[in-house]
């Protein structure tokens, strides 16, 4: 039985459907999970348009053929919501349908051993008990800070609202530097928001390369973002439902009205918590509210008998789409090992290990420039004392870059372990290096040694002969 239809529980019961498996699925709201409606796919056909336009606008000719002009934002709102299919779920109950996948409506809670009681609109529960196991895959929602006055009555966005608003704002003001931040922050901007970017610390993406960062930083200013760091807001007020949010700051920087900024909508990216808080744990010993500890095949420690499994953003180890869906890949198969007595291989990259959420877990922030990142940074190799070098290289100075943009401006870096030879980490800022981070990751995945990637040849004239110079770096 699997609780929550997200990527993550559509993909745990796909397999356990594929192994042979009868599966049940329990969803509270829509099928298809935070990622289809109020994430990843409205947030990325937001910020899809900004980008062609500006590749386009980086290139001599096609530059003159689309000139000053601005975005449709209507078009590219009508876009996103087809992207979301209008928040309608039909076509992804269809596909539990199509692969024999059973549908429960309802808030789901876990009522003892392999039991789950499902609370349907109505009000009515029927209580289900599973053969093998249940997966917890419940997700995260938007976690906002408790001690600012007057936030709730501001009524501020969250990813919910920056994902799905109808309108585009005149003044948007966002509070957090995380990628939630910076991407919304770039997609407001480029639909026409004025916007101000709000961020308590001294730098952007805080857990990447600075540079990365600092590149992401640069490219919103260009784009018209007013961006403070060292600022936290004190306090919010909301003239009536509908009139604007004032928001009171503790500035670093000095912003406009002295220590007050006025805005339409204020969005608060400032991170995620677990959907645990009602969801029963308590009958099964756990810490109702509480991330769920798991090991690498995904099984909830602290709870006995090896049936109780928690994937996706639920378990804190990576917050991602992808790796959710692989670790519903991973548990999938354990739970379909364990029904039919085989012994789980959970060594590191054993077919039931989620061995990749720590050493190998790609990410795209779809800002203008993108950043793609792979693995260690070259801090958190060091952290974990590893002999490690950083080889940098201006991704601008290759050919196939120039020829993508003019005055193309990027950065890579990749972190070199000296002890076993291979690359532990990539990060690669600037445009359109999304479709590039994929060979990262199979270079630090697969611990391809450095002799091996260097028959491994980019083709010419492409942004990824950005390789050569790095592994003549490595080498070096
Ligand atoms: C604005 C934004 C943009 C993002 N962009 C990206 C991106 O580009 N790429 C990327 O990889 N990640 C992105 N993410 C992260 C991504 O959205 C999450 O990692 C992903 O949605 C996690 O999937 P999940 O299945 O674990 O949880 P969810 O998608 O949150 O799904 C959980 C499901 O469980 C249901 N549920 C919860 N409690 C119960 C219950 N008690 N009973 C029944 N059902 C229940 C919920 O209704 C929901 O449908 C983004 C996140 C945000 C906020
Ligand atoms: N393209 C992508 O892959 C993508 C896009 C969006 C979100 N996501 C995932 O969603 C998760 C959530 O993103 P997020 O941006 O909400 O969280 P985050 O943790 O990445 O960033 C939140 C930021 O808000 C700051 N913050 C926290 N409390 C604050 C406060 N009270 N005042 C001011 N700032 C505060 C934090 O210091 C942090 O920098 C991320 O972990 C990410 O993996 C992924």
């Amino acid at each position: 039985m699997v609780l929550g239809a997200g990527p993550t529980g559509e993909n745990v019961a796909d397999r356990t459907v594929a192994a042979g498996l009868r599966t049940v699925i329990v969803e509270a709201e829509l099928v298809g999970g935070e990622c289809s409606y109020w994430a990843c796919m409205p947030s990325k056909a937001l910020l899809r348009p900004a980008a062609a336009l500006d590749d386009a606008r980086a290139v001599g000719g096609a530059r003159e053929a689309v000139g000053g002009g601005q975005l449709d934002a209507a078009a590219v709102l009508a876009r996103r919501d087809s992207f979301t299919s209008h928040w309608k779920d039909d076509g992804q109950v269809q596909w539990l349908r199509d692969t024999g996948i059973e549908l429960v409506r309802g808030h789901g809670r876990l009522a003892g051993v392999r039991t789950v009681a499902v609370e349907a609109d109505d009000g009515t529960e029927r209580v289900l008990t599973a053969r093998h196991a249940v997966a917890v895959c419940t997700g995260s929602r938007p976690v906002l800070p408790s001690d600012v006055p007057g936030l709730a009555d501001a009524h501020p966005w969250t990813n919910r609202e920056a994902t799905g608003s109808p309108t585009v704002p005149g003044r948007l003001a966002v509070v957090g530097g995380g990628v939630v931040g910076v991407e919304m922050a770039c997609a407001w901007r480029a639909l026409g928001s004025e916007v101000v970017l709000l961020v308590r610390g001294d730098a952007l993406l805080p857990r990447m390369e600075p540079f990365a960062g600092e590149l992401v930083a640069e490219g919103l200013r260009g784009a018209g973002v007013d961006l403070h760091f060292g600022t936290e807001v004190t306090s919010l007020e909301r003239a009536g439902a509908t009139g604007p949010v004032v928001l009171s700051l503790n500035d670093g920087e000095r912003l406009t009205e002295g220590e007050r900024l006025s805005a339409d909508e204020v969005l608060y990216a400032t991170g995620r918590a677990p959907r645990t808080a009602d969801i029963g744990l308590e009958q099964v010993g756990l810490r109702p509210g509480s991330w769920l500890d798991v090991d690498d095949s995904c099984t909830v420690l602290g709870v006995d008998g090896e049936w109780l499994y928690a994937a996706g953003d639920v378990n804190h180890r990576a917050l991602l789409t992808h790796q959710g869906k692989y670790q519903a890949r991973i548990t999938g198969a354990a739970i379909a090992a364990r029904a039919q007595g085989r012994a789980l291989d959970t060594s590191r990259w054993g077919a039931h290990s989620a061995s990749a959420d720590l050493a190998g877990a790609p990410q795209v922030v779809f800002t203008q420039p993108e950043v793609a990142a792979v693995g260690l940074t070259l801090a958190a190799a060091e952290r974990l004392g590893l002999r490690v070098k950083a080889v940098d290289q201006e991704i601008g100075d290759v050919a196939g870059a120039s020829l993508y943009a003019d005055g193309y401006r990027g950065r890579a870096r990749v972190v070199f372990d000296l002890d076993r030879e291979v690359i532990v980490g990539a990060c690669l800022v600037g445009p359109a290096v999304a479709e590039l981070l994929h060979s990262a990751t199979v270079a630090v995945v697969g611990e391809v040694p450095i002799d091996r990637l260097w028959h491994a040849v980019p083709a010419y004239p492409t942004i990824s002969e950005v390789w050569l110079r790095l592994l003549e770096g490595c080498r070096g």
